[in-house]
């Protein structure tokens, strides 16, 4: 902060609280310059995490108090992502600043399509992002971002040069193994071949690494989450009951190690008939909303079970990129920015209204 600020702009931006921050500006840390020149204030607003959809709307909320109190102003925002806490004495992994994991207590509940769209609404958001293909048992990421046959270079003869998808880094196991033939590796060695993944890779100034985890919560899974530096954790779910049982493990798994859970995202929760239009909750209704409210954390959103979502990614464009101004894209975007103001800002005092978007 600015040694010369300008106390009564700071009291009057205090008086700014966005959900996504949950404190006034000044008290949030993110006012990085407030003076007076000219007799005009110069506010200057910088983010802990990616905020390109928010950028217009804040600085418009700032112009528009500080005109009400008669005053020019000329204000601008930028966001500059820190490096937040992991495990206790994991070193951080060079080149990035916080790794996020993807996780599901049971496969097939769209986790790794969860994963891609993700980590491309950070991106599009303004972040540098990186993806970690972790799924040992399904290694999906190379065919979702559409680089299937691609492999990572290693000009060095040490570390690879992640395969750039859509603007990501990315390195998956399947680069490195038939995708086609099953994993036989056992528990010990899978750790160990993915430890060397995320570390033998050159990750370039990454903002956040997104790792999609295997699914589940056995050993391989625990072992994950102990090892790498974690800085949070998302978790997908299908509403049905028994996947969210398994949602309430995943949950444990990352508490038990003390990895942030920074929020539950709802998948397949909501069918809308593209005929008749009604629709319907395919595997019942609440469940996101029942252990976020039982566990106390966020429900970030709730996407609807969608043929182009499924479509799209299996295509290896993903709906982030595919239509970046659809209703999912943007329902995406809305999760992405939570969970990583989450990371940034911590708990937000207001609740956030959980959405539900029909597929057209
Ligand atoms: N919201 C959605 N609507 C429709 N189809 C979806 C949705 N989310 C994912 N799918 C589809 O469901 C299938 C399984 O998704 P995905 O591979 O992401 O699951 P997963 O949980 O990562 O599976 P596993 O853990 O077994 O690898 C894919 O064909 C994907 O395109």
């Amino acid at each position: 902060m600015n040694a010369h600020a300008d106390t009564e702009l700071l009291a009057l931006l205090d008086q700014i609280v966005d959900p996504l921050i949950g404190r006034g500006l000044a008290e949030a840390g993110a006012v990085a310059e407030a003076r007076r020149e000219d007799g005009r204030a110069i506010v200057h607003l910088r983010l802990d995490f990616p905020a390109a959809s928010l950028r217009d709307t804040l600085i418009g909320r700032v112009r528009a108090l500080l005109t009400e109190h008669g005053i020019e102003s000329q204000v601008t925002l930028d966001w500059a992502v820190r490096s937040h806490a992991a495990q206790q004495k994991l070193v951080p992994l060079p080149g990035i600043r916080n790794v996020i994991a993807v996780a599901s207590g049971k496969g097939g509940v769209g986790k790794s399509t969860v994963a891609a769209n993700f980590a491309l609404a950070l991106l599009a958001e303004g972040a540098r992002v990186g993806m970690l293909d972790a799924d040992i048992y399904g290694p999906s990421q190379p065919q979702m971002l559409g680089v299937p046959d691609e492999k990572p270079q290693s000009p060095d003869g040490k570390l690879a040069i992640p395969v750039r998808a859509h603007g990501l880094q990315v390195m998956s196991i399947g680069f490195l193994v038939d995708p086609e033939q099953p994993m036989i590796w056992r528990g010990p060695i899978v750790t160990q071949a993915l430890m060397q993944l995320i570390n033998d890779a050159r990750w370039d100034d990454l903002d956040y690494l997104v790792v999609d985890m295997p699914p589940g919560t056995g050993d391989v899974q625990l072992t994950l989450a102990q090892r790498i530096p974690l800085a949070g954790a998302v978790i997908v779910t299908t509403p049905q009951d028994i996947a969210t049982l398994d949602a309430k493990r995943g949950l444990q798994m990352f508490r038990r190690v003390e990895v942030p859970v920074l929020g539950i995202v709802e998948n397949m929760a909501l069918y809308t008939c593209p005929n008749c239009g009604r629709s319907e909750h395919v595997f019942g209704q609440g469940g996101g909303d029942s252990i976020a409210e039982r566990y106390d954390v966020e429900l970030l959103g709730s996407l609807p079970l969608s043929r182009s979502i499924r479509e799209q990614a299996d295509s290896g464009v993903p709906t982030v990129v595919a239509e970046p101004e659809s209703e999912i894209a943007l329902l995406y975007r809305s999760i992405a920015r939570r969970a990583v103001a989450r990371l940034a800002y911590g708990e937000a005092p207001d609740a956030f209204p959980s959405i539900e978007i029909a597929e057209d």
